[in-house]
């Protein structure tokens, strides 16, 4: 079972690395990572699991965050709506790519934050507001999806950790809240 043990944090250079493609279908040791990393964030938003395991809380996770250099993501956003199930996105995505993306531009209002960044980091993280994403699923499926808003924030965020990205790297220096016209501020 991942903990936060297992995830590194910033200073490892895994976190700067570009991840490698995996083999599709995916190998049963990829499969069962990623249904780790599925259930890591599941944990990680349960009050008892997370507060008995000591768990941040998360809704998206990519394997360099373990040490494991694999273009792997899983994402658990919480449904927001009510009336939708009880999650709006839960996947485990090998091979993501995003196809493309719009012009409109989107950030959260409060900022992002990261399983491996152990500091509080201001400023806006400006990504596209919709974008269209391919990836394989653990039975080697291709699939390809057009994400919006939060989901779209976090799939971006998390294929920013295969490419060794981190998301302070999109906040502007010079001034780390401010906001060009058109950015839809998502809360
Ligand atoms: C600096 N200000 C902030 O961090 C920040 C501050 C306020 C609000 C937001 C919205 C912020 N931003 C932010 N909050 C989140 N969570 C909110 C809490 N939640 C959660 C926590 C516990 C149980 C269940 C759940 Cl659902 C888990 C997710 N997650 C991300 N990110 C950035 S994209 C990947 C994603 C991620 O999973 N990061 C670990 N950003
Ligand atoms: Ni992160």
């Amino acid at each position: 079972m991942i903990t936060m043990d297992d995830i590194i944090r910033e200073g490892n250079p895994t976190l700067r690395a570009v991840a490698k493609e995996v083999p599709i279908p995916p190998t049963a040791e990829d499969v069962e990572l990623g249904n780790e990393m599925l259930q890591f964030l599941k944990n990680s938003q349960d009050p008892v699991k997370a507060e008995e395991l000591h768990l941040r809380g998360g809704v998206g996770l990519a394997a360099p965050q373990l040490d494991i250099s694999k273009r792997i993501i899983a994402v658990h956003v919480p449904s927001t709506d009510p009336e939708k199930p009880e999650s709006s996105l839960s996947t485990v995505m090998y091979n993501p790519k995003v196809l493309s993306h719009s012009v409109q531009e989107a950030c959260l209002g409060e900022g992002e934050g990261c399983l491996s960044v152990d500091r509080e980091v201001p400023g806006y993280v400006v990504r596209a507001a919709r974008i269209t994403v391919s990836y394989f699923d653990a039975e080697g499926e291709a699939h390809k999806v057009r994400l919006k808003n939060y989901e779209a924030i976090v799939v971006q965020h998390e294929i920013d950790h295969i490419n060794g990205i981190m998301f302070y790297d999109h906040i502007n220096d010079q001034n780390p809240l401010h906001l060009k016209d058109g950015v839809l501020v998502i809360d």
